[in-house]
């Protein structure tokens, strides 16, 4: 099926979608892609005013002729039984589940050694355990038995993510609970993919580093061969991509989204130091001592 005829024949019409931290940043330009395509729209996060003001928003942007529809309901991802209510009352109001974008995650930057029991608990069970719970209550709930289509958000962790070893690490297991839930769940119709977006701007996600925000994504430019940071609507495209029968034979895949990023520089700078355990005796560590002397001379 090609592109073209997907996004023109109407079929997302009257499907939904759960996307959850779907009413700031990356989660809102997917749900405003959504509702543009014809396609109902939950948006699950905790902060219930930031949600309904969200949900208002998106309702303003859905063009007259479509009876798409913009849903808020608060859900913190970490807590099992509040994931369980989200999906009943989802399928209460809509009677259907088709895609499931896991979205809502983020962290705060800390060297490992300073990190706190709590502060890695914190950011493993939502990144983590958040998206395991919204993937398996989906596919108990529904997609079991009717197939559908999971989109995990993680991050450009390939290099290790330094600075941030809660939301690496969290985010590689979910690279990894991607390949498994595509496998195990291929049976009943369900695809599975994941996207790692590079270092995307939005004021929401610049604030939630209070301070040093604006001085974190400066910083990041010229480590994007790009030279520019990206932003949400440079993701939900290939979200509705990866969601949409022009993807039907991709599932088990993480696609980078990051103009080239992860492939190239790291931020995290090392400084010079004598720490590292000696190589061992012998003529080639004669011959690079020879070399370094021959080079301290010139
Ligand atoms: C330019 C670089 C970009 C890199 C690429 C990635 C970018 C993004 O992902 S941008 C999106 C950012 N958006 C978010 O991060 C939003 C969601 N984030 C959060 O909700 C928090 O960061 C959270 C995951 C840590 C959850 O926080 P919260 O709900 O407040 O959790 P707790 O109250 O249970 O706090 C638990 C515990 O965590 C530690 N902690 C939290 N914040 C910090 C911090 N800024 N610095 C150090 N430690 C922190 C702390 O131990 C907390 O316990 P208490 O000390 O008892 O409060
Ligand atoms: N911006 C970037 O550079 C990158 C972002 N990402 C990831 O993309 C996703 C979206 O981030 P982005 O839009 O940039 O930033 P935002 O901070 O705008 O979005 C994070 C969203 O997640 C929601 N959220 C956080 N914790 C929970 C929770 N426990 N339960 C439910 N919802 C939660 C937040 O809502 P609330 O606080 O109301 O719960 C918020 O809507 C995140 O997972 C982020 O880590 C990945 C790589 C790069």
């Amino acid at each position: 099926m090609s592109v073209s005829s997907v996004f023109r024949s109407g079929l997302f019409d009257h499907k939904v979608a759960v996307v959850t931290g779907g009413g700031t940043g990356i989660g809102k330009a997917i749900c405003s892609e959504l509702l543009q395509l014809g396609c109902n729209v939950v948006i699950a996060s905790r902060k219930v005013e930031r949600l309904e003001a969200a949900a208002i928003e998106l309702k303003k942007s859905i063009p007259e002729s479509s009876s798409a529809r913009v849903t808020p309901i608060p859900c913190n991802i970490r807590n099992e039984d509040e994931v369980k209510s989200l999906v009943q009352l989802v399928l209460k109001q809509y009677g259907r589940i088709d895609y499931l974008v896991n979205n809502g995650g983020g962290q705060f930057t800390s060297p490992a050694e300073h990190m706190s029991n709590k502060g890695w608990k914190a950011v493993i069970d939502t990144n983590l355990t958040g998206t395991f719970n919204c993937c398996k209550e989906v596919y108990t709930g529904w997609m079991k038995e009717n197939g559908g289509v999971i989109l995990n958000i993680i991050a450009d962790m390939w290099k290790g993510f330094p600075g941030m070893a809660h939301t690496g690490a969290a985010r590689a297991a979910v690279d990894n609970l991607t390949k498994t839930l595509a496998i195990e769940w291929a049976s009943s119709g369900v695809r599975v993919n994941a996207i790692a977006p590079g270092t995307i701007f939005s004021r929401t996600a610049m604030e939630n580093y209070k301070d040093i925000g604006p001085l974190i994504f400066q910083m990041s430019i010229p480590f994007s061969p790009a030279k520019r940071l990206g932003v949400p609507e440079e993701i939900s495209p290939a979200v509705c991509f990866l969601l949409s029968p022009a993807a039907s034979f991709i599932s088990g895949a993480t696609l980078r989204v990051d103009a080239g990023q992860s492939l190239y520089h790291a931020t995290w700078q090392i400084p010079d130091h004598s720490a590292w355990p000696e190589a061992p005796e012998g003529e080639n560590l004669n011959a690079l001592k020879d070399l370094l002397k021959s080079k301290s001379k010139l």
